[in-house]
């Protein structure tokens, strides 16, 4: 038979992985193994899948199962799966291509990077590419199930693999590693063991070698440790994990499943692991993250965390369908016991037991965090860093659980000097003052615009805490977030600002007294801003500024509306109201000021000032320079 070998290049990022992984994984490379065999076994499910539809897949060979052998001579390591095989396209798609998006903007970062580490890389899920790191030549042959034709893929991870026709004739995949120099102990019966049972014990498929002819006995010479190739033994448990009870399960196994179904090589943070019997019956394991993956905020809707199981089967990755996109950084299975076997994305749409079992799993999920928030307060902190913006979704997608939600909070504060000292609503509460009635809050475009606003000023004085919301998200998300604990959310930058009863009698009556004194003033100031305000009056916010500006209580933010635009989305437009401190030596010049340019330049400077001070943009920043430049020389 002539066979024509076809050659193809490496997409340019597989390349730059390649490349990346053969130079920073070494340190770790073990990790190949559990990355093959963690391929192998997602075979073996997808193959049980589509078998549901058509039995004829299996042909004859029903048998599910993952083979590790080697040949000392040739210096061979090969693991052989049954699973569904590849096509020669899929074998070039998905041994060719990285389809994940963001992958060059992360590729280019690490590249950049001195020394790009392993964590990183991890981050990325290098999957098969991790077998360069042992192997200078790596060789797949496969055939899909349902067909008849195999094709090897053969390449040394430099630029280029090879294609050719195979007269394999098994169904599914064999990846024979040859082993660089030096790597022999990965022809190591007793090594390869360990590694099988450290990385994979909960594949729930068997995963067999050859037969120890030499029992237990370590000191065996090398001629009686010789395996016998033909006889293989499963080295697993081969029962997945998420059936087995939690008493059986170590901390270690629990982190080796979790690095399985979400290819990431950081521990994950927590995990609860639920069997629900009664009305329904499931099972749920369910993973915190410790970290991000690379591409998180690309994937909003592209969802993969979290596997569907009917009775052990794996059905499919339902995250759209099984969580909402606010816990998108959950990994987990859902195995359901009640649920048809051909159960279909299209099916799963409007299936009430579904919504049972949503529910169910976003119950799981919170009181996870709760438990970590709690008991764990560092850990917690660390994870709020990496997924804290994404969790504020909930605010918005989730009325039902909003108190929940809200509890998992953490904010920066007055209470701090620091950025990252953040406190829970529950912390707020607790600390209020006597008088207090609401939790205060401002939002703005960066922690030190926040904590510098002029619109904390008497709050500051009056030594009432309040919460620095600087994240872009924090604006639209609490909206949604009315009260908690039985207390208002108040803005401290929108509509009249009540003290309540933080104020004596005596203060509220002076106040009173000012604002009136100070009526001829406003009326001033109003007739010289004309249109660009909506009203001016006197604040009870400000204590140092001059002045400062305010929406009402309904208004959108100056801060959402400045974003709005900058997504060229429609804002409606709300002028804000300019209050104002009489007290302030600007405002008793400009009261004594005869009629004319300068004291309509003070008026526009005090507007100015204001809109700089909640970080906005000046409509005629030139205009306001040459104001500036007219008062510094008179
Ligand atoms: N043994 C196998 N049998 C069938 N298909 C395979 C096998 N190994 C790899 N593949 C296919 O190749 C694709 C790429 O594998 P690779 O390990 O690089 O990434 P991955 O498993 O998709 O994800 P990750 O990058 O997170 O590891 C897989 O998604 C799968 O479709």
């Amino acid at each position: 038979m002539t066979t024509q070998t076809e050659t193809h290049r490496f997409q340019a990022e597989v390349q730059q992985v390649l490349h990346l992984v053969t130079h920073s994984l070494y340190s770790n490379k073990d990790v190949f193994l559990r990355e093959l065999v963690s391929n192998a076994a997602d075979a073996c499910d997808k193959l049980r899948f589509e078998a549901l539809q058509d039995a004829t897949l299996y042909g004859d060979q029903p048998e599910l199962a993952i083979d590790i052998t080697w040949d000392k001579d040739a210096r061979t390591l090969t693991l052989r799966d049954s699973g569904i095989g590849m096509s020669r396209d899929e074998l070039i798609g998905n041994l060719g291509t990285i389809a994940r998006s963001g992958t060059r903007k992360f590729i280019e970062a690490l590249s950049a990077q001195q020394k790009a580490d392993a964590q990183l890389i991890g981050q990325f899920g290098v999957g098969f590419y991790s077998a360069f790191v042992v192997a200078d030549k790596v060789v797949v042959e496969s055939r899909r199930a349902g067909t008849d034709e195999a094709w090897r893929w053969t390449s040394s991870g430099e630029g280029e693999f090879a294609l050719e026709p195979a007269d394999t004739v098994a169904r599914g995949t064999t990846v024979t590693l040859h082993l660089k120099d030096g790597e022999d102990e990965y022809l190591d019966g007793w090594r390869l063991r360990e590694l099988v049972r450290r990385y994979s014990d909960h594949i729930g498929f068997p995963i067999r070698m050859p037969k120890e002819k030499w029992g237990n006995d370590e000191h065996a010479s090398d001629e009686a440790k010789a395996e016998d190739v033909s006889e293989l033994e499963a080295v697993n448990q081969a029962s997945a994990l998420w059936t087995r009870p939690k008493a059986e399960l170590s901390d270690a196994d629990y982190q080796a499943f979790y690095k399985h179904i979400s290819h990431d090589f950081n521990e994950a943070l927590a995990w609860t692991h639920n069997r629900v019997e009664g009305n329904q019956n499931f099972t749920s394991l369910v993973y915190l993250p410790s970290k991000a993956p690379f591409d998180f905020q690309y994937n909003r809707d592209e969802r993969r965390g979290l596997k569907l199981y009917v009775k052990r089967v794996f059905i499919m990755d339902a995250a759209e369908q099984m969580l909402p996109a606010y816990l998108r950084f959950v990994h987990g299975v859902l195995d359901s016991d009640d649920l048809p076997l051909n159960v279909s994305r299209e099916l799963l749409q409007g299936n009430r037991q579904l919504d049972k079992l949503k529910s169910a799993l976003v119950k799981r999920t919170l009181d996870l965090l709760d438990r970590v928030a709690r008991d764990e307060a560092d850990k917690y902190e660390g994870f709020w860093r990496e997924f804290g913006n994404v969790l504020k979704e909930g605010l918005a997608e989730d009325h039902g659980n909003r108190e929940r939600i809200a509890k998992l909070l953490r904010f920066a504060s007055t209470r701090s000097e620091k950025a990252d000292d953040l406190t829970s609503l529950d912390a707020y509460v607790e600390r209020m003052q006597a008088g207090q009635k609401a939790i205060y809050f401002l939002t703005a475009d960066g922690w030190n615009a926040a904590r510098n606003s002029p619109q904390l000023e008497a709050l500051r004085a009056r030594g009432i805490e309040v919460l620095l919301l600087h994240e872009r998200i924090d604006d639209w998300a609490i909206g949604h977030l009315h009260e908690y604990a039985s207390k208002p959310l108040r803005h401290v930058g929108k509509g009249d600002l009540d003290l309540g009863d933080l104020d004596s009698p005596q203060d509220k009556e002076k106040r009173e007294a000012d604002a009136k004194a100070a009526a001829p003033l406003v009326e001033a100031v109003k007739g010289l801003l004309g249109d660009r305000v909506k009203d001016v009056r006197v604040s009870t916010r400000l204590t140092d500024s001059p002045a400062c500006l305010v929406l009402e209580e309904y208004d959108v933010s100056l801060h959402l509306q400045q974003l709005l635009r900058a997504a060229g989305q429609p804002v409606p437009v709300s002028k804000p109201v300019l209050e104002i401190n009489p007290g302030h030596p600007l405002l008793k010049r400009l009261e004594g000021q005869q009629d004319g340019m300068g004291r309509e330049d003070l008026a526009l400077l005090l507007l100015e000032q204001a809109q700089l001070a909640e970080g906005n943009a000046l409509d005629d920043p030139a205009a306001f320079i040459q104001r500036v430049n007219r008062l510094l020389v008179t």
